[in-house]
């Protein structure tokens, strides 16, 4: 009997349209199909994560703020503070910058553990602050993230897999960006999508002639199944 592996999904630039904004509808179907666990690994805040997979119809398996917030489906870790991140954004703020994501802010609102910072806003005064309060500040080409350089998706999905019972090694991830390195690192075969920063690609088993939910669509068919 062969079965499907395991799947850990990244969103932005990896499940989107080609055009790349906006998830693609085709990837809808086969991920509720899926006959294995699908744990979508993300940069986004936590509502993000978990209304996709309510969307899809799938367990709800989520790293969300780059490995900051994990669940199991059972049990929510933090594994960051926010109090830093927070800091960093009021002294950038007292500079006279802004998050860039308009009053109300739903990029941040639902935020634990880290903050985004949207790409239009100048980014060398943001690196500076953020390193005075020992943090670094990631670009996953859909925008800055001011986090603990501890907590990544990597550690993430190991939390999930020992409560789901899966072994990493079978697990199959696709990714775009330099916040998937420490997913890929971690799971038994990784695909960079043809869109995918340098450092994806070069920490992927295998990059991608396709880009965003094209690749992940290309991935899916070879690999469901027991397929190579
Ligand atoms: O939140 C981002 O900047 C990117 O999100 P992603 O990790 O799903 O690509
Ligand atoms: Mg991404």
């Amino acid at each position: 009997m062969t079965v499907d592996p395991p799947l850990v999904l990244d969103i932005d630039g990896t499940l989107t349209r080609p055009q790349g904004w906006g998830i693609d509808p085709r990837v809808f179907d086969p991920l509720r199909e899926w006959d294995a666990p699908v744990v979508v690994a993300t940069g986004k805040a936590f509502p993000y994560p978990v209304a996709l997979c309510h969307f899809i119809g799938i367990p709800e398996l989520v790293v969300a703020e780059n490995g900051g917030v994990v669940y199991t489906g059972d049990d929510v870790f933090f594994t960051a503070d926010r109090e830093a991140a927070r800091a960093v954004t009021e002294e950038y703020r007292a500079a006279g910058y802004d998050l860039g994501w308009g009053p109300e802010d739903t990029v941040n609102r639902w935020r634990e553990t880290e903050i985004a910072v949207n790409l239009e806003q100048p980014i060398d005064p943001l690196r500076e602050i953020a390193a005075s309060h020992g943090l670094e500040v990631i670009d996953t080409g859909y925008a800055y993230h001011v986090k603990d350089a501890a907590p990544n998706k990597g550690e993430g999905i190991e939390t999930i897999a020992d409560h789901v019972d899966v072994n990493l090694g079978d697990c199959v991830a696709v990714g775009d960006s330099i916040n998937d390195v420490s997913t890929f690192e971690a799971v038994g075969r990784s695909f960079a999508v043809a869109n995918a920063d340098e450092a994806a690609k070069a920490a992927a088993d295998e990059v991608l002639e396709e880009i965003h939910a094209d690749g992940t669509l290309a991935v899916l068919e070879r690999v469901r199944n027991g397929g190579a």
